[in-house]
């Protein structure tokens, strides 16, 4: 970009951006010293198990809504049209599904993690390779997170990259480190509303400078950017109704279902009811957070469509462009663009933080703890606290290896939430809803989900830089080039549309979208056949409440008698009555060990009279 092109900041924006930093410090200082002041793991990891859903709700929003969707998810508009907005389907299930199944699963074991459920329903090792796999998918996603916003200040504003880089990290290490949960989630509250003030401001902005609500709809109408349903089956094309709205239910699951920053915020409710209503209240608010991205990348289409734009947009990255256009929106009114910025970091910091804590958790939880029994709360939560300064720095230099990446920031932490999460997703699905999983298929199904799920990313990544294929170029900006160049781009896009991808370079180009459910579905899959060919589990072996009865619930409206035929429900209360609850799988009682749960919490294991979910299916 042309230095002489650079936008500016006032005083009073970087008041603003300061007055969030300080904000967030003052929110986890204040309780570092309220409440319990931060000394057991219960109240630092969990915040006291005593949250209500309003702020619970708000923090899930914020945990993965980060400056990757508020650059990214414009970028995508503007670039493609409005296919993207056809996510929002997938909110429904994606969001109906964990309040009703993972959520009350999770909250009756009592679990302090997500993993320990693992644990409860396979071994130990199946709970170690489950915590790898998860910090390994947040400490990449982090890097992003911090990078991506520094970024694209750079680019547009000269803000000094690795400067905004420390600064995001080192103060979000500190309010994290202090406060603990509570901290996060309140400043989650706080950042959440922030962020949607920020974008609001561009909207507004943005269409009066364009002249108005339906001088910008004529533009983004001519310019064809208004997406209609598309049905196209193809599982390769990357952005249809079916890879959106199907394929997203399963990246909301493995995020909002199984992701322990999130298991952790429904675990801090104060009641499994309150847990529930606040996953129900993330749907509206997810819904404006993509409806303000999405119409902010049509304002932005609107603006610079039948403009020249071309030679201060260089080969900057879409991503830095969006930037670009706030900036251009907003720099002659004061505090705006400090606002935007403000907008921006709450997203990333509110991300950022739930990382760290998720991380010093589970690495709390399932690394440390179990092998040292008799760890002192006092030390506990002193380690905790290092541990979660030594993820905020970790993360630090993951940013620098963002750095060596490239592509656009929205679609690399999807496809990183569908590599990763999507096996994790495939292992939790794998205990809840097939009793007959062992622990053997668990493991076997995890490594080959996570096996196959980068040899299709990595080969997706290779191919694509084979053969040269960019994103297509927006109409309005093609139109604007020398003829020549159009028709080069032109000779281009019809190349890739001629030659049609065949064999496993077909495979390769599976719809990033896709990657959640597929990778889910191939741990279940080699699960399964591991488990049956190595003995499958009997329906008394299995931890009571650790599986869910799918088929029993779905055939809910059937006579007792009938569904006992049909899909083999037996109702646990008779089988459990006469014997103690008791993990008797051959390598060890779960409830013996020296992390389980304490006595009272091995109470809420026992079935009782309102638990419709202690019936179980019984092998077929
Ligand atoms: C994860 C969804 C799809 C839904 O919450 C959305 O927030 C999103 O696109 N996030 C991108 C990742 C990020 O913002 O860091
Ligand atoms: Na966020």
């Amino acid at each position: 970009m042309d230095p002489s092109d650079q936008k500016h900041f006032a005083v009073v924006d970087y008041v603003i951006f300061a007055v969030l930093l300080a904000a967030s410090m003052g929110i986890g200082l204040y309780h570092a010293l309220s409440g319990g002041r931060q000394r057991t793991t219960q109240e630092f990891l969990m915040a006291d198990r005593s949250m209500r859903c309003l702020p619970v709700s708000l923090s899930l929003i914020a945990s993965f809504q980060s400056a990757v969707a508020i650059i990214g998810v414009p970028a995508e508009i503007y670039t493609h049209g409005t296919q993207y907005w056809f996510i929002g389907c997938a909110y429904i299930l994606g969001l109906f599904i964990p309040a009703h199944v993972f959520i009350p699963v999770f909250y009756r074991l009592q679990v302090s993690s997500a993993y320990q459920y693992l644990e409860l329903r396979f071994s130990k090792a199946v709970r170690i390779c489950g915590t790898l796999t998860f910090i390994c998918q947040m400490v990449i996603y982090m890097g992003i997170c911090v990078y991506t916003p520094a970024f694209a200040l750079n680019a547009v504003t000269g803000f000094e990259l690795w400067g905004t880089v420390l600064a995001t990290g080192l103060v979000c290490t500190l309010y994290t480190t202090m406060g603990g949960l509570k901290a996060v989630i309140w400043t989650d509250v706080f950042q959440t509303v922030v962020m949607f003030a920020g974008q609001l401001a561009v909207i507004v902005v943005g269409v009066q400078k364009t002249g108005g609500v339906s001088e910008v709809w004529r533009k983004v109408w001519e310019g064809n950017r208004i997406s209609g349903l598309d049905l196209n089956p193809d599982p390769t094309e990357r952005h249809t109704f079916w890879t959106l709205g199907v394929g997203g239910i399963f990246l909301m699951l493995s995020l909002y279902g199984v992701n322990q920053a999130q298991v952790q915020r429904y675990l801090s409710s104060r009641t499994e009811r309150d847990a529930v209503r606040s996953c129900y209240m993330v749907f509206p608010s997810l819904q404006l957070a993509l409806a303000l991205s999405c119409v902010m990348g049509l304002v932005m289409f609107a603006r610079y469509c039948g403009e020249d734009h071309s030679d201060k947009r260089g080969n900057s990255s879409m991503d830095a462009m969006v930037i670009y256009f706030v900036m251009d929106m907003l720099q002659d009114l004061p505090g705006l663009p400090g606002l935007f910025v403000a907008c921006l970091f709450s997203a990333a910091l509110s991300t950022i933080s739930s990382a760290f804590n998720s991380l010093a958790t589970v690495t709390m939880e399932d690394l440390i703890k179990p092998h040292f029994p008799a760890m002192t709360e006092a030390r506990a939560t002193q380690l905790s606290k290092a541990l979660a300064m030594s993820y905020g720095l970790l993360c630090l230099a993951m940013a620098y290896l963002t750095h060596l990446m490239g592509d656009s920031v929205l679609q690399v932490a999807l496809k990183i939430f569908g590599m990763v999460g999507g096996p994790v997703l495939g292992l939790f699905s794998l205990g809840m809803f097939f009793p007959w999983a062992n622990s053997t298929g668990a493991v076997a199904g995890l490594g080959a989900g996570l096996a196959v799920a980068f040899w299709v990313g990595i080969g997706s990544i290779l191919t694509r830089s084979n053969t040269g294929i960019r994103p297509p170029v927006p109409d309005c900006r093609a139109m604007l080039l020398s003829d020549n160049t159009t028709a080069a781009i032109h000779t281009a896009l019809s190349n890739v549309t001629l030659s049609r991808p065949s064999g496993l370079k077909r495979f390769y180009s599976l719809s990033y979208m896709w990657y959640s459910a597929f990778n889910c579905f191939t741990v279940i899959l080699i699960g399964l056949i591991i488990s049956f060919l190595t003995g499958p589990m009997k329906e008394e072996d299995v931890t009571p409440g650790t599986v869910y009865p799918l088929l029993g619930k779905l055939l809910h409206f059937l006579p007792e008698r009938l569904k006992k035929k049909l899909c083999c429900v037996t109702p646990l209360g008779q089988t459990l009555s006469s014997q103690p609850p008791q993990h008797k799988e051959s390598n060890g009682s779960a409830f013996q060990q020296e992390d389980g749960p304490s006595q009272e919490e091995t109470e809420s294991f026992l079935p009782d009279a309102h638990t419709p979910f202690v019936e179980r299916e019984t092998a077929v």
